[in-house]
C-alpha cells in the first residue's frame, strides 16, 4: 500500500553506460573528477540533496570498471542496472527497474551542475500537467544550418522559440516507458525522453533552466563545470 509520502517519492534513472568519445579522456567521461568526487557521484548527490529523491537507478556498461570502487556502490539508495547500446536503451533498462514511483525523473551523469531550484522547478511540473516536463535553455546565440558535409552556412534558423533540451526531464513513469519502448520498437531517433513522448503525439512542458547546468561533453567542458558546481556549493555553504 502506498503511503501518501511514498506517492511522493521519484525514483531518478541516471544513464551513465557511455564511453564519453568526444572528451577524448582515458576513462569515460562520467568517471573524471571535480575535488574529490567524480562527475557520477556530483550529479547523483545534486539529486539526493532534494528530499523527494528516493531512488536512483543508475544503467552502466556492462564492462564497468569504476562503479564498484566508489561508496555509491554500497549506498542503499543506489541500485544498478546494466545499460544499453544507446543512452535511450541505457534510460529503459533503469525504467524497468523502477517500482513504486508513479513519476520517473531522468538526468545526465554528465550534468553535474544541476541547481536544486532548478531541481524543485522541474519537480513542480507534476502539479502542473500530466504529459510531464523538461529543463531547457532558451538559445542565446544566433543560430546557422551547415551545408550538409561542408563548413559552409546554408542558412540561420529562427531562434525564437527554439531551446537547449537539458536534464532532468520528468514524466509520468508508464507513459515514458510506454513511449520509449514504442520509440525504441519502431526504430525512431531518440536522444532524450521528450523525443520519446514527442513521437507519441505528445507535447511536453519546457520549464527554463539555467544554462550552466552544462553536460561535460569535451575537454574544455570539464573546467566550466568545475567553477559552476563550486559556486553552487559556495552558495548552499553561505
Ligand atoms: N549507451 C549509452 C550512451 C550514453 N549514456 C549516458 O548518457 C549520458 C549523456 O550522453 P553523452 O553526453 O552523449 O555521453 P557519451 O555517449 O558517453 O558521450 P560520447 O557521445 O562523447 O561518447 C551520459 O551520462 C552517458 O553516460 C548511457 O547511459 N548509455
Ligand atoms: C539528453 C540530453 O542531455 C539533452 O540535451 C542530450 O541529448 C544527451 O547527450 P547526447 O550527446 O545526445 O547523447
Amino acid at each position: 500500500m502506498n503511503t501518501l509520502a511514498s506517492l511522493a517519492d521519484v525514483i531518478a534513472v541516471v544513464p551513465a553506460a557511455g564511453i564519453g568519445s568526444r572528451m577524448q579522456a582515458t576513462c569515460p567521461k562520467q568517471y573524471l573528477t571535480i575535488g574529490q568526487h567524480t562527475l557520477l557521484e556530483h550529479s547523483i548527490a545534486r539529486l539526493f540533496s532534494h528530499p523527494a529523491i528516493k531512488q536512483v537507478i543508475v544503467a552502466l556498461s556492462p564492462d564497468d570498471q569504476h562503479f564498484a570502487s566508489l561508496p555509491l556502490a554500497r549506498d542503499p539508495r543506489v541500485l544498478r542496472v546494466t545499460g544499453g547500446e544507446t543512452r535511450a536503451e541505457s534510460v529503459l533498462a533503469g525504467l524497468q527497474a523502477a517500482q513504486g514511483s508513479a513519476w520517473v525523473l531522468v538526468h545526465d551523469a554528465a550534468r553535474p551542475c544541476l541547481h536544486p531550484d532548478d531541481l524543485q522547478k522541474l519537480l513542480n511540473v507534476r502539479e502542473q500537467s500530466h504529459v510531464g516536463g523538461i529543463l531547457a535553455a532558451p538559445v542565446r546565440d544566433t543560430m546557422k544550418r551547415g551545408e550538409p558535409g561542408k563548413a559552409a552556412v546554408a542558412h540561420t534558423v529562427e531562434r525564437d522559440d527554439l531551446w537547449h533540451a537539458l536534464t532532468p526531464q520528468f514524466f509520468p513513469h508508464a507513459l515514458l516507458t510506454a513511449c520509449l519502448t514504442r520509440a525504441l520498437t519502431e526504430g525512431a531517433t531518440i536522444t532524450d525522453e521528450a523525443s520519446a513522448l514527442e513521437y507519441c503525439g505528445y507535447h511536453p512542458l519546457l520549464v527554463s533552466g539555467r544554462s550552466d547546468n552544462i553536460k561535460v561533453t569535451r575537454p574544455e567542458d570539464l573546467a566550466l563545470a568545475a567553477f559552476y558546481l563550486s559556486q553552487i556549493q559556495l552558495k548552499e555553504s553561505a
